[in-house]
């Protein structure tokens, strides 16, 4: 298949999959011989084998999109392969259900990108098949952006392995949204004027209380690990969540009703347990023991004016990596950790290179 076209399918057309539909998918180079052939939305779907001008998908999809099919990501890898050109599915979505299709998908010939976080975090034993699959199969899957957005954390951490250095320990705040939010907050501010800023600049998870909850520096912390070869599962992180009990179950829609009450817990806690503190950093950890246990955790710290983490510029993810070559000066990555156009220039450079190995292949 070596030179064969290459059909995208979109799945998820949000702030990153909008982005990159805008500003990335023109940019494709004519002789990459790839292009974008369906999108899939949640209730929609338009499957267009001659290619979506991009520039104008918006008002086309509204015209020409029907109904999403149950089974309409098979029927389009189905027909792409027989139309002999290599399938590759875009997941862009923060949706489980599509991270479960992956094996599947895999099976049917797709190579996938993801900045879905879901099946990187997934149960060991349904990772251990999805990679299973993938090896059989011979695909693809890259996924750099579902850790630090656009920033070479991953490949950094995969280019150490390849050189024989060993991880010891991945520390920092993970978070673009938490780094935006707690670099600007200060103490007697109501935290949710902070948080709703930063949702409307595309920053938080689609729900807010999965960054908040300390879910989503979760996830990237067990793909951290995964990445490094350590066993680990969301299970055995232990996490901090900032969303009080009550608020966890409640819809999205209602918590956002209900902010008062996620200030005042949350200011409850703050002058029981960090009564002079100032300014806070969402923080997260993964690191191996002696015995070559892995463990993880998340903490809302109280920092002062001395702290490597006070001055960072706002939305800035920071990963310090310990390992053997860099022991007692650890290599330290930091940028900005979320964002549509970091994210989408990294879902960008991940296409290019799915590219690039097709054509090597
Ligand atoms: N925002 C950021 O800075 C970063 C985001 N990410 C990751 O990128 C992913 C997307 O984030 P973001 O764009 O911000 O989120 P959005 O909520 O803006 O976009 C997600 C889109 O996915 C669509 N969707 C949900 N379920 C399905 C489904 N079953 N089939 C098709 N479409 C579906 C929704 O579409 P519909 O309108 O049809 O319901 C929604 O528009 C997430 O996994 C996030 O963790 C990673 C790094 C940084
Ligand atoms: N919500 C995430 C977005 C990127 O993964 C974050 O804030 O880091």
């Amino acid at each position: 298949m070596s030179g064969a076209e290459v059909a995208i399918g979109v799945i998820g057309v949000g702030t990153i999959g909008g982005y990159w539909l805008d500003h990335f998918a023109p940019t494709l180079p004519l002789q990459s011989r790839a292009r974008v052939t369906a999108i899939f939305r949640r209730q929609q779907q338009w499957l267009a084998p001659r290619g979506i001008a991009s520039k104008h998908w918006r008002e086309t999809f509204t015209q020409h999109a029907q109904a999403r099919q149950a089974d309409g990501v098979e029927q389009w890898l189905q027909a792409t392969r027989q139309r002999e050109q290599q399938p590759v599915v875009l997941d862009l979505t923060a949706d489980k259900t599509i991270s479960r299709r992956y094996p599947a998908w895999f099976a049917s010939g797709a190579h996938i990108i993801s900045a879905n976080k879901y099946a990187g975090s997934s149960a060991w034993s349904f990772y251990q098949e999805l990679q299973r699959v993938r090896r059989q199969y011979q695909r693809h899957w890259l996924y750099n952006t579902t850790v630090g957005a656009g920033l070479p954390i991953l490949s950094a951490l995969h280019e150490r392995c390849l050189c024989g250095d060993q991880v010891q320990r991945v520390e920092g705040n993970l978070s673009g949204s938490l780094s935006w939010i707690f670099q600007q907050y200060r103490a007697g501010d109501k935290l949710s004027d902070w948080v709703l800023k930063a949702q409307k600049m595309g920053l938080t998870e689609p729900d807010p209380r999965l960054d908040l909850g300390g879910m989503d520096v979760a996830r990237k912390l067990v793909i951290l690990a995964r990445e490094v070869g350590w066993k680990l599962q969301l299970k055995d992180i232990n996490m901090q969540n900032l969303v009080p009990d009550t608020l966890q179950a409640v819809s999205a829609t209602n918590f956002v009703a209900r902010l008062d009450d996620f200030d005042q817990a949350f200011d409850a806690w703050r002058q029981r347990e960090h009564p002079n503190a100032e300014q806070f950093v969402y923080l997260g950890f993964v690191a191996r023991d002696g015995a070559g246990q892995a463990s993880g955790g998340t903490r809302l710290q109280p920092i002062d004016d001395s702290s490597p983490y006070a001055r960072l510029p706002a939305g800035n993810a920071n990963f310090t990596v310990q390992s053997r070559q860099y022991d007692a000066n650890p290599l330290v990555i930091q940028g900005p950790g979320a964002g549509p156009e970091v994210t989408a220039a990294g879902v960008h450079s991940d296409v290019l290179q799915l590219i690039a190995r097709l054509k090597n292949n």
